[in-house]
């Protein structure tokens, strides 16, 4: 199957801090990947080396077919990549329809009566339509992180990131937002998915990378992944071997 993305020798350091340590791995066109790691352990990082607004000091992106490590963010938007934000980033003072609107202008460059359709499928898909007039600063944190992913779809992407989107949410707006997160991942969109809710995250993706300390410690099967010796010794603290 073809690669959509594929990450070599990525690494990238502020200070003594490597964020990101000769970081490898590939996501086939269509796959859902997901990510865990501690708190600080570079995921996030990962993310800005992906879309370009890090630069790596050393090590490739590849996206597409090509090599995108000397492209500019704006220019791996257009190409196909997009993000939500852990904290959502929506222009509070406009309508949820208007900050479709510039997602849909801005990072897919489409204008008029193209722009608006494109916008109100991506409303329906993710579940705001009825929210379409709503100031965004007035929406529900489920609905925040539904604007999100909202203002994602609409730069058109072929790969989209979603950074902890379920963070803070109760048990069934988690349920809710899993599936449309299962149906976006259903159209044919490539993700990687960031994620500290573990049962949410193992819902959609077949694949788990773990990162500690900018480095991936495992791949593989999410469930033989977290039964493994390297996310026992990170997440409970214990050494497996002992
Ligand atoms: N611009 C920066 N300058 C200096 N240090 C930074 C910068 N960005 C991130 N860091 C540091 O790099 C480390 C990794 O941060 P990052 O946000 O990538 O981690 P994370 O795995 O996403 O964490 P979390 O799960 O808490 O969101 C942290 O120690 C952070 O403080």
């Amino acid at each position: 199957m073809s690669k959509i993305l594929k990450l070599e020798g990525l690494s990238r350091a502020f200070g003594a801090v490597k964020v990101a340590d000769q970081l490898n791995y590939e996501l086939s066109q269509g796959e859902a990947l997901g990510v865990i790691g501690p708190n600080g352990a570079g995921k996030t990082s990962m993310f800005n080396l992906i879309t370009g607004t890090l630069a790596a000091d050393s090590g490739k992106v590849h996206f597409d077919g090509r090599d995108v490590t000397a492209q500019s963010a704006a220019a791996r938007s257009r190409m196909g990549i997009a993000r939500s934000f852990q904290v959502p980033q929506p222009f509070t003072h406009m309508t949820v329809f208007e900050n479709a609107m510039i997602a849909a202008t801005q990072a897919a460059g489409l204008s008029g009566r193209a722009a608006e359709t494109l916008c109100l499928d991506v409303l329906e898909q993710t579940g705001l339509m009825d929210k379409a007039n709503t100031p965004a600063g007035s929406l529900t944190l489920l609905n925040r992180k539904r604007l999100e992913m909202t203002r994602a779809l609409c730069a058109k992407p072929k790969l989209l990131l979603l950074d902890e989107i379920a963070g803070g949410l109760t048990e069934a707006e988690c349920h809710s937002l899993v599936q449309t997160i299962k149906d976006v991942h259903a159209t044919g969109v490539s993700i990687i998915w960031i994620e500290h809710v573990v049962h949410a995250l193992l819902a959609v993706v077949s694949r788990l990378v773990v990162i500690d300390f900018g480095r991936k410690i495992a791949e593989g099967d999410p469930r033989e992944v977290m039964d493994s010796r390297e996310v026992k010794e990170i997440y409970l603290g214990i050494d497996a071997d002992a």
